[in-house]
């Protein structure tokens, strides 16, 4: 198993209580969760499970949230986090008729990087997504990879501690995949906390810890070794979809998943209302 580098380290991100309503009904009913410093965490979940609403409270632009949720010490979305923490989300948030360097430029201006600064900043996140040699090209020349990595090098240009990220492996080849978790993994062995959703199962194995969602809730806090051990299951694909499968027939019994045994601290009751969404 590996271990977590940063065992005494306080959480990079403590969610207590947490509710989000979207639509009008609750796709988080009351979430307890942390993300462990300088560790690669995983959230995985069927689709519509609430990883991106997750991760939106955790940066702090999801509308509708209440509870506790803690970020490098300070509340979720304050401004004092806007250069500590990089969000990438499942779009693309890059300009693509500017070359990656302007871009890069751009979004390390945006980070209040003073523009003496900026060159070695620009160049240190390119060189962390391994993009060296195509800082002059236009974003919309890039391959589909090459712009996924652009847009993590934009959340990195700021040197954050902690890293958000959205899906960042989808649609892209197993060796990108494989370029890209390498990368995670080389920034979290850097101090770096990272919370990374995905569907992609044989990815868990490549995390710390991992996070299973469904309906919201919390189905399973547990390392990639333990979820093998505790389901019985060959690979990360079946152990998961029989934790989901377990998780269903309690829903089915009667009880709510939304009662599903989540440990940790009780809400705080501390609520934010942002852009309705
Ligand atoms: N803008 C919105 N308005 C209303 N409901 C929404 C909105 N966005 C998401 N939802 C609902 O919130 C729930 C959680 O959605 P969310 O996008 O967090 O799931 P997800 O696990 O990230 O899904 P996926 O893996 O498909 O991206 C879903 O039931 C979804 O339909």
């Amino acid at each position: 198993m590996r271990q977590n580098p940063s065992e005494a380290r306080p959480a990079a991100v403590r969610v207590a209580g947490l509710r989000v309503v979207r639509g009008g009904r609750p796709v988080i009913p009351g979430l307890d969760v942390e993300v462990p410093a300088g560790s690669v965490v995983g959230l995985l979940g069927p689709s519509g499970s609430g990883k991106t609403t997750l991760l939106r409270a955790v940066v702090g632009v999801q509308a509708q949230v209440s509870g506790t949720v803690e970020v490098l010490g300070e509340p979720a979305g304050s401004p004092s986090l806007r250069r500590r923490v990089g969000y990438v989300t499942q779009d693309a948030s890059v300009y693509t008729d500017l070359t990656v360097a302007q871009n890069l430029d751009y979004f390390a201006a945006l980070a209040g990087i003073p523009s003496r600064g900026r060159k070695a900043a620009v160049a240190a996140a390119m060189s962390d997504v391994d993009l060296g040699g195509h800082e002059k090209q236009p974003v919309r020349t890039l391959s589909g990879g090459e712009c996924s990595r652009v847009s993590l090098a934009a959340a990195l240009v700021a040197d954050p501690e902690l890293l958000v990220l959205d899906e960042p492996t989808v649609g892209l080849d197993p060796v990108l995949r494989r370029d890209l978790w390498e990368t995670f993994r080389r920034l979290a062995a850097s101090g770096k906390s990272l919370l990374v959703s995905s569907h992609v199962m044989d990815e868990a194995t490549q995390c710390d810890r991992l996070l299973l969602l469904r309906e919201g809730v919390l189905v399973a806090d547990i390392t990639p070794r333990a979820l093998l051990e505790e389901t019985g299951a060959p690979d990360a694909e079946r152990a998961f979809l029989a934790l989901i499968d377990a998780a269903n027939a309690v829903g089915a019994d009667g009880s709510s998943p939304a009662a599903g045994g989540v440990p940790g601290a009780a809400a705080t009751g501390r609520a934010r209302e942002e852009d309705g969404r």
